[in-house]
């Protein structure tokens, strides 16, 4: 990961978008994020019944403080118009992902809604989106949620059709790969780049250390339900 700051990163590329800085400066654990062995093993339907059961468990838990962390963007954010595809996307959390997705997979594998152990990197990962919503920082907020939406854009449009017929990954792949999906991740995107250049050097750098520790997170969670 690199610490070349925007104002002369931004003087080398013909786009010089916030968001596209902050991503380049993520790499290469960006690209193993997107292309991790179990991203891939998802997107073939070969992940074992016990592994998947395991990341969903841990999973559930990071999309509760996911859920907390949308709402602080909704009170943070600085214009009606931004509060609106916030307040959205919980409404569709809560409803057909929380009640339809992660109850019938948990039943299907046998898994539990609020299991007993946390695995350290899902600790790590609600301590991470617990402190960006205290911050009620607006910028803080979106560049964490951006990281974990776009990141699962990234692994699952690499999915080949057709997808595989079990449910179980093909509903998790579809979640994260439609237009909706695509235009709820530019947003996020837009949102960085409209508030991003604006900001003081030391802020923007701010915002930096959290897209880049929420990458590490990423790339930790994906290991620990590989690693299973
Ligand atoms: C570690 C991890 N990172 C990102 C996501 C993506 N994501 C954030 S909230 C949500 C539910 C609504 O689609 C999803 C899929 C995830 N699930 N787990």
């Amino acid at each position: 990961m690199s610490g070349i700051s925007y104002a002369v990163w931004s003087a080398s590329v013909a786009d010089p978008a916030f968001s596209e800085w902050l991503r380049s400066a993520c790499e290469p654990e960006w690209t193993a994020v997107v292309e991790h062995r179990f991203a891939e093993e998802i997107n073939r339907g070969e992940v074992s019944d016990d592994k998947m059961r395991r990341y969903l468990e841990q999973d559930f838990q990071f999309v509760d403080s996911f859920t907390a962390l949308l709402g602080a963007a909704v009170a943070s954010a600085d214009s009606f118009e931004a509060r609106v595809p916030f307040s959205r996307f919980v409404g569709q959390i809560a409803t057909d992902t929380e009640r339809s997705y992660f109850h019938r997979a948990l039943a299907e594998l046998g898994g539990e809604l609020s299991p007993t152990v946390l695995e350290p990197v899902t600790l790590d990962f609600r301590a991470l989106m617990d402190e960006a919503r205290t911050s009620q920082n607006y910028a803080l907020i979106v560049a964490v949620l951006c990281v974990a939406e776009w990141v699962y854009l990234g692994w699952a449009s690499r999915a080949k059709q057709p997808l595989p017929e079990n449910f179980l990954y093909r509903e998790w792949i579809e979640l994260h790969d439609g237009e909706d999906f695509r235009a709820w991740v530019g947003f996020l995107r837009g949102e960085l780049d409209r508030v991003g250049p604006g900001l003081g050097v030391e802020e923007q750098g701010r915002v930096l250390d959290f897209f880049q520790r929420a990458t590490r997170l990423e790339l930790r969670f994906f290991d620990m339900a590989d690693a299973q």
